[in-house]
C-alpha cells in the first residue's frame, strides 16, 4: 500500500483538499431514517466508539459492539465500556456477517490489521465507516469494491461528543464518501443519517473528503488543539513556580484557566475572549501574541508541510514499528512534569480572575488559533474546515484538561493526536525559551491590572480591536456560530 494522497496529480490533490460544503440544516430533514432498523456494529469501544454508540442508541439506532477476542475473554476496559452500558457484545464472526454498517473505531495504528480481519466477514454491499481518514489516505487501504466506504468525523474528543449531545447540542462534524467506494450511491444518505445519530447536525456539518479531513485534523491536533495547549500549560505553570507563586494556586489556574478562557472563545470568537481583558491587558495580550505568532509560524508551517508530504505519517509509522518508543517516552516525560504532579490547590479563583491573572494563556490561544487557521487555509483547506479544526475544537480539548490535566487530554484524544501533540511540544518548548525569559507574574499568576492606571492610547486600542475583529477566522466564525443555535454555555470551575 502507498500514501493515496501522494499518488494523486497536484490538480486532484488541490481538488480533494478543497472539498468543503457547509450543509444547511434542511439537508438533514430525513434524520436517521437511512439507517433506521439497520444493524450498526462498532469495532472498538474506546473514546469515540463508546460515546458515538451512546448517542446513536439515544437517537433510536440499533448499535452493538464487536471486540477482538482477547478484549472479551480478558474483560478489558472496552468490554466493560460496552457491557456496563448494556450494549450487545460479540466477536467479529458473530456480529460482522449480519452488519449493514461496520464502524471502525479502533486506533489508526491498528486499522490495516483490523480491516483485513473484518473485511472478509462483511456481507455483500455493506458499509464501512471511519471517523478519521488516515487508513484510506495516508496508508492507501484498498477496500472491496462492493462495499461502501464513508466517513463521519467529529471535530471533537470522544468524551465531549457525548457531553455536547447530552446538553442538547452536538459537535461540528465532517462527512465524506470515498469516491472509489460508493457502488450503490447510498454513501451520502448513510453518512448524513449517522451524523444526525451522533448529534453533529446540531453544531454544523461539512460535506468534505477523506483527504481534506486528514490533512486538517492532523494539523489542528498537532498544533493549537493539543500541542500548544500542552506547551502553554507546562511553561505557564513552571514560570509561576519559578517566580514564587503558590504551586497549588498555579496548578489550579492552569488546569481550569484554559477552559474558562476558551469558553469565551467558543461563544464569541477571539473577539469575545480578548474583550474579557481590561483595555491595557488586551493591548499587551495582542502585542505578545503577535510576537508568539512570529516565533511559532515556522513550526506551524513545518507541521503542515510534513502532513501534506506524508513525512509526518511515515515518521509516526516508524514509531509504530518501534513499539511506540517515542510515544511512550514522551507520555512518561509529560507525566513527570511539575504541572502534572502538582494537584490543583484548594483555593477559590473567580471566573474573571482566570482572565486577569492568566493573560499569557489568552495570548497563546489567540496566536495558536490564528496561526493554525492561517496555515491550514494557505495549504488549501477551506476556512469553514479550518475554523472547526482550530477555534471551535480548542474549548472542547480544554474541557478534558480541566477534568484531569494533560493526562486526561492525552488519554481521550487518539494515539495519533497524542503522538503529534508530543512531537509539537518537544519542538515548541525550546523555541519559546527566550520569550519565556521575559515573562513575569503580571502576565501569569498575578492580576495584570494591579498598580496600573488603566489608561490607553485610543488610536492604538481602536487599531487592535479592528485587527482582532477583521481576521478571517472571526468572519467565518460569526457565520458558523449563527447556525449553532443549540450551543449551551458550560458550567466552568
Ligand atoms: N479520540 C478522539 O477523540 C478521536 C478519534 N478519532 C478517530 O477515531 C478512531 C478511534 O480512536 P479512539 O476512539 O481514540 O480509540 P481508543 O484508543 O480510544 O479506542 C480504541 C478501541 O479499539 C480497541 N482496539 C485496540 N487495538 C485493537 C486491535 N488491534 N483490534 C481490535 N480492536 C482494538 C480498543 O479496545 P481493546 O484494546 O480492549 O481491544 C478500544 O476499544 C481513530 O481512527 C481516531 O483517529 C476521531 C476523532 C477524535
Ligand atoms: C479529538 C480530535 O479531534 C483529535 C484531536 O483529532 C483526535 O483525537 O484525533
Ligand atoms: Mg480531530
Ligand atoms: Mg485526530
Amino acid at each position: 500500500m502507498s500514501n493515496y494522497f501522494n499518488t494523486l496529480p497536484l490538480r486532484e490533490q488541490l481538488n480533494q483538499l478543497g472539498v468543503c460544503d457547509f450543509m444547511d440544516s434542511n439537508e438533514f430533514l430525513d434524520g436517521v431514517s437511512a439507517l433506521k432498523g439497520k444493524k450498526i456494529v462498532v469495532v472498538g469501544c474506546g473514546a469515540q466508539g463508546l460515546n458515538q454508540g451512546l448517542n446513536l442508541r439515544d437517537s433510536g439506532l440499533d448499535v452493538s459492539y464487536t471486540l477482538r477476542k482477547e478484549a472479551i475473554e480478558g474483560k478489558r476496559d472496552s468490554w466493560k465500556n460496552a457491557t456496563e452500558n448494556n450494549f450487545k457484545v460479540g466477536t467479529y464472526e458473530e456480529l460482522i456477517p449480519t452488519a449493514d454498517v461496520v464502524v471502525n473505531l479502533t486506533p489508526d495504528k491498528q486499522h490495516t490489521a483490523v480491516v483485513n480481519a473484518i473485511m472478509p466477514l462483511m456481507k455483500e454491499g455493506a458499509t464501512l465507516l471511519y471517523s478519521h481518514g488516515f487508513n484510506i489516505v495516508e496508508e492507501g487501504m484498498q477496500i472491496r469494491k462492493d462495499l461502501t466506504v464513508i466517513m463521519v468525523a467529529p471535530k471533537c474528543p470522544g468524551s465531549e461528543v457525548r457531553a455536547e449531545y447530552v446538553r442538547g447540542f452536538g459537535v461540528p462534524t465532517l462527512i465524506a464518501v470515498h469516491p472509489v467506494n460508493d457502488p450503490q450511491g447510498k454513501g451520502l444518505a448513510q453518512a448524513k443519517a449517522y451524523c444526525v445519530g451522533t448529534g453533529g447536525h446540531r453544531a454544523g456539518v461539512l460535506k468534505s473528503s477523506f483527504v481534506a479531513e486528514v490533512k486538517s485534523d492532523l494539523m489542528g491536533e498537532q498544533t493549537i488543539l493539543c500541542g500548544l495547549l500542552q506547551t502553554g500549560s507546562i511553561l505557564s505553570f513552571d514560570k509561576m513556580v519559578e517566580k514564587g507563586i503558590d504551586a497549588g494556586y498555579a496548578s489550579k489556574l492552569v488546569q481550569y484557566g484554559v477552559e474558562v478562557i476558551t469558553e469565551a472563545l467558543k461563544q464569541g470568537g477571539i473577539t469575545a475572549m480578548m474583550d474579557r481583558l481590561s483595555n491595557q491587558a488586551k493591548i499587551k495580550a495582542f502585542e505578545i501574541s503577535e510576537e508568539l505568532k512570529d516565533i511559532m509560524r515556522p513550526l506551524f508551517q513545518k507541521h503542515q508541510d510534513d502532513i501534506m508530504s506524508g513525512e509526518f505519517s511515515s515518521t509516526m509509522m516508524t514509531d509504530w514499528a518501534n513499539g511506540d518508543k517515542n510515544l511512550l517516552k514522551w507520555r512518561a516525560e509529560t507525566g513527570e512534569t511539575a504541572f502534572e504532579k502538582t494537584p490543583a490547590g484548594d483555593v477559590k479563583i473567580a471566573e474573571q480572575e482566570y482572565f486577569d491573572n492568566y493573560t499569557l494563556m489568552v495570548a497563546f490561544v489567540r496566536a495558536g488559533v490564528e496561526l493554525a487557521f492561517e496555515t491550514m487555509v494557505q495549504a488549501g483547506i477551506k476556512p469553514e474546515s479550518a475554523y472547526y479544526e482550530s477555534l471551535h475544537e480548542t474549548p472542547l480539548i480544554a474541557n478534558t484538561i480541566a477534568r484531569k490535566k494533560l493526562f486526561e487530554m492525552n488519554r481521550v484524544i487518539s494515539d495519533t493526536a497524542e503522538y503529534g501533540c508530543y512531537l509539537f511540544d518537544q519542538a515548541c518548548k525550546p523555541l519559546l525559551a527566550d520569550f519565556m525569559k521575559k515573562v513575569d507574574t503580571d502576565l501569569v499568576g498575578k492580576n495584570f491590572n494591579t498598580g496600573k492606571d488603566g489608561g490607553v492610547d485610543n488610536r492604538k486600542l481602536i487599531d487592535i480591536n479592528e485587527a482582532i475583529r477583521s481576521h478571517e477566522v472571526e468572519q467565518i466564525g460569526a457565520t458558523l456560530r449563527k447556525a449553532m443555535t443549540a450551543m449551551k454555555a458550560i458550567k466552568t470551575a
